[in-house]
């Protein structure tokens, strides 16, 4: 793990040490192979004894730095466990999670929790947004609760890259579903997280206002160096990213860079041949 750590040169800057505080100022994505995330034989068994399920059988997957990577496979096949425990919110039953060098199992509650806040930003089907606040209060709620001031610059700069400028005063439901989700998103990047995952973000969304936060999602990862995991199950959303992994079983069956909808619809065929 740390002999593929920070292949950055001398002159290069690492993502987390930018100076640059504007998302649309900042350089394109640094090309590296540190992992923003990732799991180690990860296992995961839910229930014990007939009814025992592993959901996730020996999975090594690492979500590189400055890149957006969606996660891929047939239903049941563990993608949502494997997004769950590489983000700290389920327990791997073997195995570790890791965010950057931070083993998750080496923290108490309290520390899986402010690093959930401080380090990772997450963007679910459900738009998940507080009604009563407006849209300007649901961004920048996660730095709020954290008693922080965030980094307004970086706020305000995100605010154009999701093009909500003229609904900050407007409250979710005054939004459409396409809007709100762009509202989550721009909650998640809010804090500077080093990864943001998301569950099915376009879940609930037409295909047109799912193919705008996804754009949206890869303009993030390219103009903000952020690193975005997503959960999908649709090869289109799957091909905005620049790699999808895919599962089947639990395991890490194939991995695919530049996906195509195409490619990934294929990948996907075999599967069902399969099974
Ligand atoms: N809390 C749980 N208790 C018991 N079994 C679970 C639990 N959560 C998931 N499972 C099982 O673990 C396996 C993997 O589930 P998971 O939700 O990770 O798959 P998935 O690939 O995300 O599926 P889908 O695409 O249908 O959402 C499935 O067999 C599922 O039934």
């Amino acid at each position: 793990m740390s002999s593929s750590r920070s292949t950055t040169t001398a002159n290069e800057v690492p993502p987390e040490h930018s100076t640059s505080r504007e998302p649309h100022r900042a350089a394109s994505a640094t090309t590296t192979s540190r992992p923003a995330a990732q799991v180690v034989d990860a296992v995961k068994v839910y229930g014990s004894g007939d009814t025992a399920v592993r959901a996730l059988d020996g999975v090594s997957v690492a979500f590189p730095a400055g890149r957006f990577t969606a996660i891929m496979g047939p239903s049941g096949s563990g993608k949502s466990t494997l997004m769950h425990c590489a983000a700290g919110l389920d327990t791997l039953t073997s195995g570790s999670a890791l965010i950057g060098d931070t083993d998750l199992s080496s923290l108490d509650d309290r520390r899986l929790t402010l690093l959930r806040r401080d380090r990772i930003g997450f963007v679910f089907q459900a738009f998940n947004l507080v009604p009563t606040l407006t849209v300007a209060e649901n961004i920048t709620l996660p730095i709020d609760l954290a008693g922080g001031r965030g980094d307004p610059e970086w706020v305000d700069a995100l605010v154009d890259v999701v093009g909500l400028r003229d609904r900050l005063h407007h409250r979710p439901a005054e939004l459409s579903g396409g809007q709100q989700q762009r509202v989550a998103v721009a909650r998640a990047f809010a804090g500077r997280p080093d990864v943001v995952f998301a569950d099915e973000p376009t879940g609930n969304l037409d295909s047109r206002s799912g193919e705008e936060v996804l754009g949206l999602l890869g303009r993030a990862v390219r103009e903000t160096e952020r690193t975005v995991v997503m959960v999908t199950h649709d090869p289109v959303a799957a091909a905005h990213a620049d790699e999808v992994v895919f599962l089947a079983d639990g395991r890490l069956v194939d991995r695919m860079e530049a996906p195509t909808p195409d490619k990934v619809l294929d990948r996907m065929k075999a599967f069902e041949v399969r099974s």
